[in-house]
């Protein structure tokens, strides 16, 4: 399932990272313009939490960031494609083990849509284990006459509505920390010890709700079958089948949490942000002069880069320039989130203009964050058809201009919530009362998540 057509690089030898105390330019940031961070109640218990940061293990490894840009630089040539999904804003409450496989199932159920559809290897990535930190619009928020800090995150504070919950505690670091290396175990286990095994296609489906996507996905998992028991009558070695590469993926929001998980590879004497895998910018911290910009560009990673309706040609230039200087292959991913209404018009000349200046990055669609509204009864939400529309119009865009429409980033649930407008089992906004259980935005359910899913492989097939 996850055969590619350019080799892995050679297996990383040492797990070994040291801290990056003495590194030079990783602490730049901190004398640049920086928005979006907390205002931190206890100094004390800042340098205390940062401290012990500092010294904890890696969540992820440098061997694994580097295999996973070389996946990303297969899909930036049309020869994989990015699947990234997940919430909104995890939080510590809804680390279990039930809610995260549920995530994981949907994401392998949808990834197995894309892939038997496209004939392409799908790039398994969660907004996952380390998505804590949310960007506001405002930093306060009014209820009743009542007005407290804005939630951020629950690396930040807490979304409970009192004074005491909504302080910024740096203690919450420690604890983001903590969460995502259990999630990233349970990860782990999932995809390495058998349960992602793909003879397993129908399990994945067990639990959840019926639904015209559960029937339509239940007749491809019998294809698949069909394909796997003539396969195995062949006497196929069905090994490779049994385990999925999966990438932990998150904003790289709060620098003061980023800069303390990066650490020096032992095998080259770089810098990698061991928070996750993949790391992306916001589109409110983009600012190239600025402080998550000049962070980003200092560390391995692969990064992402979100790009609203109002960036032009040569801004996104400019990001190329500072955060892929080398134009090395899958460094850097453009995840275009323009809104349905916009992207037909605002996406061509940013392309054009990256195309003609000969780099070459991922081109993503994020259908959601160009799409939210506020329902009558007061939920932020989205609806199903704008995301459908502005998918769309992504790969229309790419495919007029022949360039590679490379992944979709969304975020979506395992759970049967109703935070998202419509689909084929429509959500209308009364649903919200009982099933919307965001902390920040809403996402796709997992019948809306199978069905964009569907719509995405045809997309591919037409490829
Ligand atoms: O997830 C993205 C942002 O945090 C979110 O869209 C901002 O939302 P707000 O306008 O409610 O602050
Ligand atoms: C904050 C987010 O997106 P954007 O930066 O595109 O608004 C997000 O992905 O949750
Ligand atoms: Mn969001």
């Amino acid at each position: 399932m996850t055969q590619l057509s350019t080799p892995p690089p050679a297996p990383f030898t040492s797990t070994s990272q040291s801290g990056a105390a003495d590194y030079p330019g990783l602490d730049e940031w901190r004398s640049l313009p920086v928005s979006q961070q907390p205002s931190w109640s206890d100094a004390e218990a800042f340098e205390r939490s940062v401290a012990e940061l500092s010294i904890l293990p890696p969540l992820v490894f440098a061997g694994e960031v580097d295999l996973l840009r070389h996946r990303l630089a297969d899909a930036a040539q049309g020869r994989a494609f990015l699947l990234q999904g997940g919430d909104c804003a995890e939080t510590f409450e809804a680390a279990t083990a039930d809610r995260i496989s549920g995530r994981i199932r949907t994401i392998l159920q949808m990834a197995v849509v894309l892939t038997y559809g496209a004939a392409m290897p799908v790039i398994k990535m969660g907004r996952m284990a380390g998505q804590f930190a949310k960007p506001r619009s405002s930093d306060v928020e009014t209820r009743e006459g009542v007005t407290l800090p804005a939630y951020r995150g629950d690396i930040v504070n807490g979304y409970e509505f009192t004074p005491e919950s909504r302080a910024h505690d740096p203690r919450r670091m420690l604890q983001a920390y903590h969460t995502s290396a259990a999630t990233l175990n349970l990860i782990r286990a999932f995809t390495q010890g058998g349960f992602a095994d793909l003879r397993l296609v129908h399990a994945w489906n067990q639990g959840f709700t019926r639904n015209p996507a559960h029937a339509r996905y239940e007749s491809l998992a019998r294809e698949i079958d069909r394909a796997v028991k003539f396969m195995d009558s062949c006497g196929a070695d069905f090994e490779a089948l049994k385990r999925v590469e999966f990438f932990a993926s998150h904003e790289a929001l709060l620098l003061d949490y980023e800069r303390a998980l990066t650490r020096i590879d032992s095998r080259t004497g770089l810098p990698y942000d061991t928070s996750g895998h993949f790391l992306w910018i916001g589109e409110r911290t983009r600012e190239l002069d600025h402080a998550h910009v000049d962070f980003l560009s200092r560390v391995r990673n692969p990064i992402g880069v979100k790009l609203g309706p109002n960036v032009t040609g040569d801004d996104a230039l400019r990001l190329i320039d500072k955060l892929d200087p080398e134009r090395e292959p899958g460094r850097l991913t453009f995840i275009t989130r323009m809104g349905a209404k916009n992207i037909r018009e605002k996406l061509p000349p940013v392309v054009e203009k990256v195309t003609a200046s000969g780099a070459q990055v991922l081109w993503v669609t994020d259908p959601m964050h160009g799409n939210t509204v506020t329902s009558r009864n007061g939920y932020k939400t989205r609806r199903f058809d704008d995301v459908v529309d502005e998918v769309r119009g992504f790969f229309e865009v790419h495919h007029a201009l022949g360039t590679v429409p490379g992944g979709l980033h969304m975020e979506m649930t395992g759970d049967d919530v109703a935070e998202c407008l419509g689909g084929s089992d429509p959500i209308d906004e009364a649903a919200f009362e009982d099933r919307y259980e965001s902390v920040c935005d809403p996402r796709l359910n997992h019948m809306q998540s199978l069905e964009m899913a569907f719509l995405v492989s045809e997309a591919l097939t037409r490829d």
